[in-house]
């Protein structure tokens, strides 16, 4: 029995991962969990699956969910909270399915107290990634991907040697705009831009694959998680996001993961790692109702986030920090209408421009080009 500490448990991940949870009851126990305000989403959650412990983002939601459940449920509030939630000895994995930023401090500190982590939350691993890669060697934590490409990738190289590799290929469903021109991207509407062809996401990173900077993330992301240069980790433009990535190895061999594009699955590999467990909550991979898969070069002048990213990824420093909380900042500025589609890649090029790289950043640096990244991109806009 494994238990589960599931930061972000309101969200698209965090519910899914709690179906994964409910269908397997011999294997996981829901320990903890943790999520911003969402208490509607959250009620169920906690009636379904007991938690001993329920971290909430402030003292007023706390407030509010203390009178809305029974039983013998502790409830903390805060960011600190949510540091010390994860180092917990009762916890055996940490679910980082929060979103943005905020989940690098719970991330290292769950790495510190040796925890094994399944992690969907790629913006801390661009902001911080060799941050988090030093301590998870330091202290030897395995960062299981949650995210459907890493994941991929990850079950291509079970049993490999890194030095055999000689490229990730990492596809591209294109998005909600993919087959428009640049022209055509001007005054796209936001309710337009949420509607992904394939997957069911929560708003940041529906707008992200919009963008193309989720691919640009996931770039960054598997740079760190898998130890490869930027020169060997392509990305392809595969409409039906039925093979989720590939691994080339260097005599020509390719390995590819292909499944039905449901998250759960993903999720399902990280929670039992090593081991893999019967999944039956959607039907299995029918290639045939595709018949054909299609594969395209994708454009950076096209898609200039993934250029964006390629490039903050590959001078590195303090870098990806910005192209990250001005990616981040945008993409809010632009749900909550105050900034047109094409303005997020203008807030994130005029960050990385401006910006004077920092060669080696801690914690305390990055922290602080976060915050003063996002500050600047509101008050331009
Ligand atoms: N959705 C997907 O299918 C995929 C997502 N990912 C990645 O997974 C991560 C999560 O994505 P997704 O589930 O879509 O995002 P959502 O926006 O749906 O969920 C985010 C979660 O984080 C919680 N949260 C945010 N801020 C805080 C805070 N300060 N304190 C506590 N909890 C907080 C939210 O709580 P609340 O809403 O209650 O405020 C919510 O539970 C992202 O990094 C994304 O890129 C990767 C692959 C696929
Ligand atoms: C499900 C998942 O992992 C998402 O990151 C997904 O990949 C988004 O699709 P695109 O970014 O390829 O549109
Ligand atoms: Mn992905």
């Amino acid at each position: 029995m494994k238990n589960i500490v599931l930061l972000g448990a309101t969200g698209s991940i965090g519910v899914q991962t709690s179906d994964i949870i409910e269908a397997n009851p011999s294997e996981f126990n829901l320990y903890a969990m943790a999520f911003g305000t969402r208490i509607d989403v959250a009620k169920p959650i906690i009636e379904c699956l007991k938690p001993s412990i329920v971290v909430v983002k402030d003292d007023l939601v706390k407030e509010q969910l203390i009178h809305q459940i029974d039983g013998n449920i502790s409830i903390y509030s805060g960011l600190d909270a949510l540091n010390e939630l994860v180092t917990q000895p009762d916890v055996d994995l940490v679910v980082n399915a929060l979103l943005g930023s905020v989940g690098l401090k719970p991330t290292l500190a769950a790495i510190r107290a040796q925890k094994q982590i399944a992690f969907a939350n790629k913006e801390t691993l661009v902001t911080a990634g060799h941050l988090v890669k030093a301590e998870a060697d330091r202290y030897g934590v395995d960062l299981l991907p949650v995210d459907s490409e890493h994941a991929a990738i990850h079950q291509c190289l079970r049993g490999e040697s890194p030095s055999e590799i000689k490229r990730m290929v990492i596809t591209a469903s294109g998005g909600s705009f993919r087959d428009y021109t640049r022209d055509e991207l001007v005054g796209v509407t936001k309710e337009d831009a949420l509607k992904h062809p394939n997957w069911s996401m929560g708003a940041k990173i529906t707008i992200d694959s919009a963008t193309m900077m989720n691919k640009g993330l996931e770039v960054i992301e598997a740079h760190w998680l898998f130890d490869v240069p930027y020169a060997q980790i392509d990305v392809l433009m595969h409409k039906e996001s039925v093979i989720h990535s590939m691994v080339e190895f260097v005599d020509q061999n390719v390995m590819a993961q292909l499944g039905t594009p449901d998250m759960r699955i993903p999720i399902q590999y990280a929670l039992t790692y090593p081991d893999r467990t019967t999944y039956n909550l959607s039907s299995g991979l029918d290639l045939t109702s595709f018949g054909t898969l299609h594969f395209q070069d994708l454009s950076f002048d096209r898609f200039p986030c993934l250029d964006m990213a390629y490039q903050a990824g590959r001078e590195g420093g303090s870098m990806p920090t910005v192209l990250n909380a001005a990616n981040e900042e945008a993409v809010q500025l632009f749900l909550n209408d105050q900034i047109d589609f094409l303005g997020i890649e203008k807030a994130i090029y005029d960050e990385l421009a401006e910006h004077q790289r920092i060669e080696s950043p801690n914690l305390d640096t990055i922290l602080e080009i976060d915050q003063e990244t996002r500050k600047r991109v509101r008050r331009r806009h």
